[in-house]
């Protein structure tokens, strides 16, 4: 049965949100988890694209396709909040991260960040990590079931402990501080929202202890001796009228941004590893642009000439984004493409489901990197049809960063290793938290030496 959210103030002009209600708290929680494609298509054609319902216990209006989408995130009267949507997903593990603060606050503390993502840093951490990726991916043993998921995960928090943090962990304290991100993150979207000790917003409250204790402990060396990494970049940021970060800002931003970048990049890389696989005539045609190069660890100017290899990456992020889904909360009644939206409501962007709306994109489930070449370009159908990063004033700060180090560790693998899957493999994303694939992607992975050694 339909029902509407809201009726529209008489005279106003605005249209009422429909939807299905379904459980009320639950609605179609689990729908929407396991099957977010189909439940998206059905609402979008049932309701069109702006439909509410019950999500994860809250009144959810879900908004799909790219003018819905730019009406939320450019956000011209301030009518939509992350503190406290965010807050509801991940705040008592990612407390006071930069995505949770608002308005005037969130502007501030985005001033003083952006100092540590500047031109000549993004330079100074692309250098810290060439070497880094090098013996991440050196030690990597070539065979089947070779697991790329958990395998990216390990080279980008290594990466992460150079880049951003600057300090040397034993393998036994980055197998603890990686944990405890898991933890936080998947947190996020528990069943049973209470610390029940085994479960995952328990493990992931614990994390957040493990974490500050971490960033604490190394905090004042930091201050003291600077560095070329994000940890010092933080400690030293000022804007020019003299702000800078208390220690406990810095703690915070550096749990969301390790977080921010730690996942997001992962996901990527493996979905790029996941359609290379499948793809092998792409695997070759970036492969052949990474071998051009004739250069083992790229610098910033050579990454521009992996065209074939950015395409791929656009086409990842379109077919995965990272981050599934962008929730705000209404601060005041307003409205989205004429709909009546009161105060209070939540309202969810839905990245992974906008990214395969067949109004927007051509065949929208293959695999086809060629539909962001300069003679295609789908994506300038509109501004925010193409949005892993997000918009408006919480536009990923780092995704500059990502697109260097994404492109850094795939050109290096590409020139050390060849892999496949069997024919016909299609993996299962596990759509509970940020996306993943549920068996990790075994691939086997050839060394290219090795070929080459062969007579
Ligand atoms: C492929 C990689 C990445 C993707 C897809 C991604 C995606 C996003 C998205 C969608 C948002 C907006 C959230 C919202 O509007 O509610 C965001 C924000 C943010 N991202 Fe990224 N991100 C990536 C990598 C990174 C990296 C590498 C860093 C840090 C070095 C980073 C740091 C941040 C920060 C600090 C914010 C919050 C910005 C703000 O609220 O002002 N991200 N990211």
């Amino acid at each position: 049965m339909p029902t509407i959210l809201a009726a529209p103030p008489e005279g106003s002009g605005l249209k009422a949100v429909r939807g299905a209600r379904g459980i009320p708290l639950i609605g179609h929680t689990v729908q929407t988890m396991r099957d977010p494609f189909g439940t998206a298509r059905k609402r979008y054609e049932r309701f069109g694209p702006v439909t509410w319902g019950w999500l994860l216990g809250l009144r959810t209006v879900t908004v799909q396709g790219p003018e819905a989408a730019e009406a939320v995130l450019v956000n011209r009267d301030k009518a939509f909040a992350n503190g406290p949507a965010w807050k509801y997903f991940i705040g008592p593990f990612f407390h006071r991260g930069i995505m949770l603060l608002d308005f005037d606050e969130h502007l501030h503390h985005r001033r003083i960040m952006q100092q540590a993502f500047t031109g000549p840093r993004l330079r100074a951490y692309l250098e810290t990590m060439g070497p880094g990726i090098t013996r991440g991916i050196e030690a990597w043993r070539p065979g089947a079931d070779f697991k790329v998921y958990d395998h990216m995960k390990q080279l980008t928090l290594d990466l992460a402990a150079d880049v951003f943090m600057g300090v040397e962990l034993d393998r036994a304290e980055a197998d603890r501080v990686n944990g405890a991100f898991i933890d936080a993150v998947r947190a996020g979207t528990a069943y049973v929202r209470f610390p029940v000790p085994g479960l995952r917003w328990h493990k992931g409250l614990r994390a957040r202890k493990v974490l500050e204790a971490f960033f604490h402990r190394h905090l004042p060396a930091k201050r003291r001796d600077g560095g070329d990494d994000l940890f010092a970049a933080l400690c030293q940021a000022e804007t020019d009228d003299g702000h800078r970060f208390t220690d406990d800002d810095v703690v915070n931003h550096m749990i969301f941004a390790l977080m921010a970048a730690h996942d997001t990049s992962t996901i990527t890389m493996t979905t790029m590893a996941y359609h290379l696989a499948r793809h092998p005539e792409w695997q070759e045609r970036v492969r052949a642009e990474s071998v051009a190069l004739g250069k083992a660890v790229p610098t910033f100017e050579d990454l521009g000439a992996l065209v074939s290899l950015d395409l791929v990456m656009r086409e990842a992020l379109r077919l995965v984004p990272p981050v599934p889904a962008l929730p705000r909360r209404v601060v005041k009644d307003t409205s989205i493409l004429g709909f009546h939206i009161p105060k209070g409501t939540t309202v969810v962007v839905p990245l992974l489901t906008n990214h395969r709306m067949p109004e927007v994109w051509a065949d929208p489930e293959r695999f086809d990197p060629g539909r962001f070449a300069d003679d295609r370009r789908e994506d300038k159908v509109h501004k925010y049809a193409w949005e892993p990063f997000g918009g408006g004033a919480h536009k990923c700060i780092g995704l500059h960063f990502a697109g260097l180090q994404i492109k850094s560790v795939l050109h290096q693998v590409l020139l050390r290793y060849r892999w496949s899957v069997p024919e016909g493999y299609e993996w299962r994303l596990d759509t509970t938290s940020l996306p993943s694939p549920r068996d990790g992607l075994p691939v086997l992975l050839e060394s290219i030496d090795a070929d080459r050694d062969t007579p």
